[in-house]
C-alpha cells in the first residue's frame, strides 16, 4: 500500500483497524500497555518529580491475576483508549468491577494499591496531580469504562450486551441493537459587551467561584440554538453574535462535550435578569474584577465580613480559556488605545 502521508494518519488507520476489527485487537491486547482503575478511579504513583500514572503491560497484568487469583479471560474487560505516537495500543482496565470482588476480595482497592505501589484516586483530584496529555486519556478512559458499567442491558430488551473487544460499541445479544458511547454535547458561552464579560454562579458552585454560562443541547437543538437559548433562560438576555473558540471533553458528572463560543448581546439591552432557578448569581464584571479573580488559585479565605472573594475555575476547564481569551483581548485593546499613533 502506499506510504501513508504521515505517521497521524498512520496512528488513526491503525486505531480504526483496533476498533473495527476483532483479530487485531485481540492482538494488540497482548503488545499494548494498561492504564489501571479501581471503581472509575486512575492508579497514581507518587514519584520524586510529581505523580504519574503507570502503564502495566499483559505480563504483568497476568502476573498480577495469578498472584491476586484473578481469572485472565477478565482482561477483555479491557477498552481501547488510543494508540502511541510509537503506535503501541492503549487500554484502561476497572479492577474494581463487582466480577473482580467476586473472584477474590484480594481486589479490594487496599490490597491492590499495596501490591501494585500506587493509589486509586477520584478523577477530579488526579487530573489536578498529572500534567501533560495523560490527563485527557485518563479522562477519555473514565468515561467509558462508566458508559460500559452503566450499559450492560439493552433499554428496548433488557437483555444483556456485549462489548466488542475494543469497547467501541455494545451489541444486544436478543436484537442486534448497536449501543455507541454517548458524550452529552454543552455549550458554555463566555456573554461580554464592550469592557464587561458576564460571570455567573450555581449555588452548587464552590463558594467564591463564577464560571461562563453552560447548559446541555436538547435534542434536536443546534449549538446555536442551545445558546441563544441558555443565555435568555439563565440571564434574559439575547445574544447577537457569536464566535467559536473550542471544545473539552469534561468526564464530570458524566460525559459531557463543553462546546465553547465568546457572544455579544444586543445592544442596549444588557440588563441582566437572573434565573434564580438556574443560578444563585450572575453579572458584568470589569478587566479589574476579572484579573483580580485570577489571582486566586482554589477556593481564597473568607474575609472579615464572611464573604469569599470571587475566583474563576482552573485552567483545567474551557471556561478558563474563554475568559483568558476575552482578557487578552481586553488589554490589546487596551495598549492600543494608549498608544500614540
Ligand atoms: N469545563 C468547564 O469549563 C465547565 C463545565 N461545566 C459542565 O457543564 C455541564 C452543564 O452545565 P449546567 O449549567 O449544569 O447545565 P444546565 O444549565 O443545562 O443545567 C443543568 C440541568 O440540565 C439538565 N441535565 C442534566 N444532565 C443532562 C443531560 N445529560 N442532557 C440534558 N440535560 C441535562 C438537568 O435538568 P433537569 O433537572 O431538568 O433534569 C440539570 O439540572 C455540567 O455538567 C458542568 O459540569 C459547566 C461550566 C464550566
Ligand atoms: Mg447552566
Amino acid at each position: 500500500c502506499h506510504r501513508l502521508s504521515s505517521s497521524y494518519v498512520a496512528r488513526m488507520r491503525y486505531l480504526f483497524s483496533l476498533k473495527e476489527d476483532e483479530q487485531v485487537c485481540r492482538d494488540a491486547l497482548s503488545s499494548g500497555t494498561f492504564y489501571l482503575f479501581h471503581s472509575l478511579r486512575p492508579l497514581l504513583q507518587k514519584k520524586h518529580s510529581g505523580y504519574l500514572a503507570p502503564k502495566s503491560n499483559l505480563v504483568e497484568l497476568k502476573e498480577m491475576l495469578d498472584t491476586l487469583g484473578g481469572k485472565e479471560q477478565k482482561l477483555e474487560d479491557s477498552v481501547l483508549i488510543g494508540c502511541s505516537e510509537n503506535l503501541m495500543p492503549q487500554f484502561a482496565l476497572d479492577l474494581g468491577k463487582e466480577l473482580f470482588l467476586v473472584i477474590s476480595r484480594r481486589f479490594e482497592k487496599p490490597a491492590l494499591e499495596s501490591y501494585l505501589q500506587g493509589t486509586f484516586i477520584e478523577l477530579r483530584k488526579a487530573l489536578f496531580l498529572l500534567n501533560g496529555n495523560v490527563a485527557p486519556l485518563l479522562s477519555k478512559a473514565q468515561a467509558l469504562l462508566r458508559w460500559h458499567d452503566n450499559n450492560q442491558y439493552c433499554s428496548k430488551t433488557g437483555q444483556p450486551t456485549q462489548k466488542n473487544i475494543a469497547g467501541s460499541k455494545r451489541i444486544c445479544n436478543a436484537n442486534g441493537i448497536i449501543y455507541y458511547p454517548q458524550m452529552s454535547p454543552v455549550v458554555i458561552t463566555l456573554v461580554s459587551n464592550g469592557d464587561w464579560c458576564l460571570l455567573a454562579r450555581q449555588e452548587t458552585f464552590p463558594a467564591g467561584m463564577y464560571s461562563a454560562l453552560a447548559g446541555f443541547c436538547d435534542i434536536g437543538e443546534t449549538v446555536e440554538e442551545a445558546i441563544y437559548r441558555e443565555v435568555a433562560e439563565e440571564v434574559g438576555l439575547e445574544v447577537e453574535s457569536l464566535m467559536y473558540a473550542g471544545s473539552q471533553h469534561w468526564p464530570f458528572p458524566n460525559s459531557s462535550l463543553m462546546i465553547a463560543c465568546h457572544a455579544t448581546v444586543r445592544q442596549g439591552h444588557t440588563e441582566i435578569n437572573v434565573n434564580k432557578f438556574e443560578l444563585e448569581n450572575a453579572r458584568w464584571f470589569s478587566l479589574e474584577e476579572v484579573k483580580e479573580a485570577f489571582q486566586h488559585k482554589r477556593i481564597p479565605p473568607e474575609r472579615k465580613d464572611g464573604t469569599v472573594p470571587v475566583w474563576i475555575p482552573p485552567k483545567l476547564a474551557i471556561a478558563r480559556q474563554l475568559i483568558e481569551e476575552w482578557v487578552q483581548r481586553q488589554m490589546v485593546k487596551e495598549s492600543c488605545a494608549t498608544t500614540p499613533a
